[in-house]
């Protein structure tokens, strides 16, 4: 039997532990690069549940033991979003590209500009709200001015942290994802359970997500991609590879399969590069999403009524389905 260990011990060791298992879980979630085995963060988190039931008032809301909340939810409540999430003007050729740049050129007068790229995630797009740094709210795309409150299943994501390593104020958007792997297993177990299987890894996401139950979300392995801050108080970035780096920084998860390009012609180079190694990714592209990377030159192009001039979706032709 563990000796008996006092309240103020105990809220000691919690926090040691909330460090220590914080610390872990972003290594293995996020970096993709544990340092221990799962054993030993099986057992740092065992002693972190034991001392929590031990002294229920030391329970943080920002516990690694609080992602699953216990009770089914109703349903999911509309939020407006502070700032539309706006959709990509797309293009389908080398040609339509240099068309886009020929625009932005335009625009942006001859001003020197770069292109940041990033892959184009076939999951679904969500906000993630932080308070002083600790995670308050996600809510999904929706129609682009109003989506869904998704925050209890959102929270049981392990790559999504509960707070960060800054306690900063802001709105960080990204794609939740399915990895393939994830997608191929919960087919073979609906289907030996005589359920319909999901169609892809993008509707596989989404249909947990609107799941009722939180468990059900959290036995489903999601992940996420952020790649855009909308909304950052008490600190400035100056471009998007900036604004990607300071994500990296503060714990939250990003695609590192991204550059700075200074043409169009490299940004083709790098589309067709990932148009070949997508079978490779662990996870479903459908694009290239190509970016003005300067964010005085995003405000200079500024947007249309539905998408910003200083980007654009480069989508890939649809796989032929593999036979
Ligand atoms: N890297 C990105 O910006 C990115 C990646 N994947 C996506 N599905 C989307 C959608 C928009 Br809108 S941006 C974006």
């Amino acid at each position: 039997m563990a000796e008996e260990i006092s309240f103020d011990q105990a809220r000691e060791r919690i926090d040691e532990l909330k460090v220590l298992l914080d610390k872990y879980s972003h290594e293995y979630y996020v970096l993709d690069q544990p340092t221990i085995p799962d054993e030993e963060y099986d057992q740092l988190y065992r002693e972190l549940v034991e001392l929590e039931e031990k002294y229920p008032t030391l329970v943080q809301n920002d516990s690694p033991t609080q992602r699953v909340g216990g009770s089914l939810l109703e349903g999911f409540e509309k939020v407006q979003h502070d700032i539309p999430m706006l959709s990509l003007d797309n293009a389908f050729s080398k040609e339509e590209l240099q068309d886009f740049d020929r625009k932005v050129s335009q625009i942006l007068e001859d001003q020197p500009y770069t292109y940041h790229c990033e892959l184009k995630m076939d999951g679904l797009a969500v906000s993630l709200k932080y308070e002083n740094g600790k995670f308050k709210q996600a809510v999904t795309r929706g129609n682009g001015s109003e989506g869904e409150n998704v925050t209890a299943n959102v929270k049981t994501i392990r790559s999504i942290p509960l707070s960060l390593k800054e306690p900063l104020t802001l709105e960080a958007r990204g794609e939740i994802y399915m990895p393939k792997s994830s997608f191929i297993a919960l087919n073979q177990q609906r289907e030996e359970q005589g359920e319909a299987v999901f169609a892809n890894p993008r509707n596989a996401a989404a249909g947990t997500i609107r799941n009722l139950d939180p468990k059900v979300t959290a036995s489903r392995n999601l992940s996420v991609f952020l790649y855009s801050l909308a909304q950052l108080d008490g600190k400035e970035v100056q471009s998007q590879s900036e604004a990607l780096a300071l994500l990296d920084d503060l714990g939250l998860k990003t695609n590192p399969e991204r550059r700075v390009f200074e043409s169009i012609d490299e940004v083709w180079d790098f589309v067709e590069e990932y148009q070949e190694k997508r079978t490779e990714l662990p996870y479903e592209i459908d694009g290239i999403v190509i970016k003005v990377n300067e964010l005085d030159n995003q405000e200079k192009a500024g947007f249309t009524v539905k998408a910003p001039r200083w980007a654009i979706a480069y989508k890939f032709p649809a796989e032929e389905a593999e036979t």
